[in-house]
């Protein structure tokens, strides 16, 4: 069961205090890994994410049935410093497009046989431009971060969290450079294809929030001051379903930017998420690089709404398929080693 989203001390302290795999679980899915019709280690990751999916769901021979996509859409303040390629409108028509099935994550979601929803959160009132002040209150980033707790469907075996935002690769960075350090170009990236002065300019943007609200408390004080709310809402369903035991594909550099705040917060936070994917925004590689994560894929893709997590599904998937379908030695009557 899921706790109420009381306020923000009950996040933080549900977050440090959640438990971790089931150790028993995992190590029955490591001696069955053993067993399997194979050279020791053949499957390569696969047998190590097998085992992974094992512990998080506390079964041994586990299946995938169910996962989740869910994608949260936020605008961004910000974008009145010109720091976005497209128009923020396009947040609220690429919604529509979302609910009417036209979007690329549509079609992936569909293709990793995931059930798909959508969350818009007050889309008709940006957050504030963080190089004014921060860009959520307190209440603002608690009613985002309980919007993505209480998105997770409790029955779901996997989720994947995505978002949607005009202008959310400036927070991303932002946030990215405020958690690790360096200087703002280090973090900043074209996201959906600003040119050189483009990039300049929101280079200076991302500077400026940094020296503003940098070195401001942890992770949350961080995500709540330069984040926005797709952001705090993907925070709060991955947070939500570390407590559930729901395993987490995790997407492009916005969704890791969210993910690296709650592991700011409280070290082990991210134990049940992998990355899926690896965004050709300049600054993904070093955002996982940090999280000490390792991208099942790098397929160029630069869309975020989930889309490269998505396609990740059918890895784990197979992982889990192997593991728990295959004979073993003794079942098959083939000659162990
Ligand atoms: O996920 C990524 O790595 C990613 C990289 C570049 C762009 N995006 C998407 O593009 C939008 C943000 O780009 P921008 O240029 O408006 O900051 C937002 O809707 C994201 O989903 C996503
Ligand atoms: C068209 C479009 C689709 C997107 N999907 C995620 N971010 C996006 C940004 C744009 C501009």
């Amino acid at each position: 069961m899921l706790p109420e989203l009381k306020d923000l001390k009950t996040f933080r302290d549900l977050l440090a205090d959640a438990t971790g795999p089931d150790r028993a679980a995992a190590k029955a899915a490591e001696e069955r890994n053993g067993q399997l019709t194979k050279p020791p280690g053949a499957l390569g990751r696969l047998e190590e994410l097998a085992i992974w999916y094992a512990g998080w769901r506390g079964d041994a021979r586990p299946r995938i049935d169910a996962p989740q996509v869910i994608v949260f859409a936020g605008n961004h303040g910000v974008t009145a410093q010109g720091v976005s390629a497209f128009p923020p409108e396009v947040t609220e028509q690429m919604v529509l497009n979302f609910r009417r099935g036209g979007a690329a994550i549509n079609q992936l979601a569909k293709a990793a046989g995931a059930k798909m929803d959508v969350h818009a959160l007050d889309l008709d009132k940006p957050t504030a431009d963080f190089t004014q002040g921060p860009a959520m209150g307190e209440d603002e980033f608690l009613a985002a971060l309980r919007a993505g707790w209480q998105a997770v469907d409790p029955k779901a075996d996997l989720l994947v969290v995505g978002e949607m935002g005009i202008g959310n690769t400036t927070p991303a960075a932002a946030i990215a450079c405020a958690l690790f350090g360096g200087a703002a170009a280090d973090w900043t990236g074209r996201g959906t294809g600003v040119d050189d002065a483009g990039l300049a300019n929101k280079t200076r943007v991302v500077a400026e929030g940094v020296a503003m609200h940098g070195g401001n408390g942890d992770g949350l004080e961080i995500l709540r001051r330069l984040g926005g709310r797709e952001i705090a809402a993907m925070a709060g369903a991955i947070a939500a379903a570390r407590i559930l035991r729901i395993p987490v594909i995790l997407d492009g550099f916005i969704c890791s930017a969210a993910a690296a705040c709650l592991a700011h917060s409280a070290a082990g936070s991210l134990d049940h998420a992998i990355a899926g994917h690896q965004s050709a925004e300049s600054a993904h590689g070093a955002v996982l690089a940090r999280l000490g994560m390792q991208p099942l894929l790098a397929l160029g893709l630069r869309l975020g709404e989930g889309s490269g997590a998505a396609l990740a599904i059918n890895i784990l998937k197979s992982a889990v398929a192997c593991h728990s379908g295959m004979a073993t030695f003794a079942e098959a009557g083939v000659s162990d080693a």
